[in-house]
């Protein structure tokens, strides 16, 4: 044997040890990204009586390696301990895919003083999220161009304890204009979203069918969503008069500046442009996703119907239209402002009933807090309050409680809180339990009983939420993100270890 062919046994021999040792020493080394995870094994098994698998809910070992979830074994007991592989075992608590939220207004860069990423991905991963989808607006920039989007995608690094994508913003400004369109797809973003009415920021203006018409000709090419506020305003008779505080702080005159008929407006335009959107022939064509349904009569048959003559349509609808209704939100109490406006009793059983027969395809939080001032609560100014509900870390304890009460099983929970948002946010690797898949996520206890309030930490920038005083079921025990323990029992890990998840 010659010296060179000697060496390169010595490399190989060297290189299958290391190896083979490797994994050992990583292991006890908490990994190679210290901080990452409040554990500090790689490979590790979770147990429990309860795994909502895809073959449904039953008792198994979960494999985790690497960040990956490599095998799942179904058993009657958890597995033994062994030098290489370490075991938990939470006994009779729920192992479920994290939840993944496909709109959230993280505000960040620019109006970091409303949410952040820091703020916002810890209450995520408190509440069991392990997958953010972050809005165009209300950041500043408002991410509709490339070189916001690049900007923003920055401003995440390092601050994300899950992971996060960002819908690109469709405005006036870029609509006709393919190449920027392009570049923000390019760039990353998962999808597009714009407004059919004013949003509340100046620099995120309304697009009318024909903006939405283009892009979806572009998006088609990448297979990717258009997102979009489905409202449009008509001038009502309230605008000619100007009213003065006491009837600017009741509900009631909030609830009639924005009836369902804007809702029903819009989602017809929506879906006759859908009708158009199979371009070159391709019945793969663009995907439209309304947002944040609240009307249940109307628009919610309109979509029904859409769907069933093939429409590439999807919905979602966000737990304060589930569990609030007009009748019981005080005048004056803003923490309930948000567009399109929570409705009457009638109209939330509905949409209930829509969620559970699955007419509605997902539920997101659309989290959008503002700075404590712009609620102004002391005047309770319904019709001058910033609109958007803060709710992001108590979704899954939400609609748990109330789903239970309106007959919605678990697995359906999972699959309106993970598996669908993942898809439409083209996230294949997330969003289920299945071998191969990121090991994102939640064990938690739904039967344990907790109060929003003085006891339960938020974390949120800002407390402010109409949530405040809700007994409900359901406590999150564990994260996991990528194999990463984020969160256990009011801890989280020291390194923002999540990342900015890039369209590719
Ligand atoms: N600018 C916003 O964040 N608006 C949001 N506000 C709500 N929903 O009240 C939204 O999603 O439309
Ligand atoms: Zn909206
Ligand atoms: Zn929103």
């Amino acid at each position: 044997m010659n010296s060179s062919l000697l060496l390169g046994v010595a490399i190989a021999i060297a290189i299958g040890c290391a190896s083979i040792l490797l994994p050992y020493f990583y292991d006890r080394n908490q990994g190679l990204n210290e901080g990452c995870s409040l554990l500090p094994h790689t490979h590790f098994w979770l147990y429990s009586k309860r795994v909502l698998t895809s073959g449904g809910i039953m008792p198994a070992a979960v494999e985790i390696n690497g960040g990956h979830i490599v095998s799942i074994v179904h058993q009657n007991k958890a597995p033994k301990q062994t030098k290489r592989a370490h075991v938990i075992d939470y006994g009779n608590a729920v192992i479920m895919p994290g939840l993944v939220d496909v709109h959230v207004h993280l505000n960040e860069p620019g109006r970091v003083e409303w949410e952040g990423f820091v703020t916002g991905t810890k209450a995520a991963a408190a509440g069991g999220f392990t997958t953010l989808i972050d809005m165009p607006l209300n950041s500043f920039p408002t991410t509709t161009s490339k070189e916001a989007f690049d900007m923003k995608v920055d401003a995440a690094k390092g601050r994300l304890f899950v992971d996060v994508g960002f819908w690109g913003g469709l405005v006036p400004e870029n609509a006709l204009n393919n190449t920027a369109i392009d570049e923000l797809l390019q760039a990353g973003a998962l999808g597009l979203k714009s407004f059919m009415c004013p949003s509340g920021i100046n620099d995120f203006g309304q697009t009318n069918a024909s903006h939405i018409k283009e892009a979806l000709r572009i998006l088609a090419k990448y297979q990717r969503p258009l997102l979009v506020h489905a409202e449009i305003p008509r001038p009502s008779e309230d605008e000619k008069t100007e009213m003065d505080i006491s009837e600017r702080r009741m509900y009631s005159t909030y609830l009639r500046t924005r009836p369902p008929s804007w809702e029903e407006e819009a989602i017809k335009i929506l879906i006759a442009v859908s009708k158009d959107t199979h371009f070159d022939g391709s019945k793969d064509g663009a995907h439209i996703h309304i947002v944040h349904l609240s009307d249940s009569s109307v628009s919610l048959d309109l979509i029904k119907e859409a769907k069933e003559s093939g429409a590439r349509i999807s919905v979602e609808t966000c737990p304060h239209y589930l569990v609030f209704s007009a009748e019981e939100i005080s005048d004056g109490d803003t923490r309930f402002k948000c567009a399109p406006p929570i409705r009457d009793v009638l109209n939330r059983e509905r949409l209930w009933k829509a969620l559970k027969d699955g007419h509605i395809d997902m539920l997101s939080s659309d989290h959008s807090p503002s700075s404590p001032e712009l609620k102004l609560l002391e005047a309770g100014d319904f019709l001058r309050a910033w609109g958007g509900i803060s709710s992001l870390q108590f979704g899954l304890p939400v609609t748990w409680s109330y789903g239970q009460q309106h007959g919605l099983q678990l697995e359906q929970l999972s699959e309106l809180w993970s598996q669908r948002p993942a898809k439409l946010a083209g996230q294949q690797k997330k969003g289920t339990i299945v071998t191969g898949n990121d090991a994102d996520i939640v064990v938690w206890d739904p039967e344990n009983e907790i109060q929003i309030g003085e006891n339960y930490t938020i974390y949120h920038k800002h407390p402010i939420t109409p949530y405040t005083g809700k007994h409900l079921f359901g406590s999150v025990i564990t994260t996991f993100v990528r194999g990463n323990m984020v969160y256990e029992n009011g801890s989280h890990a020291s390194t923002a270890c999540g990342v900015p998840i890039l369209a590719v």
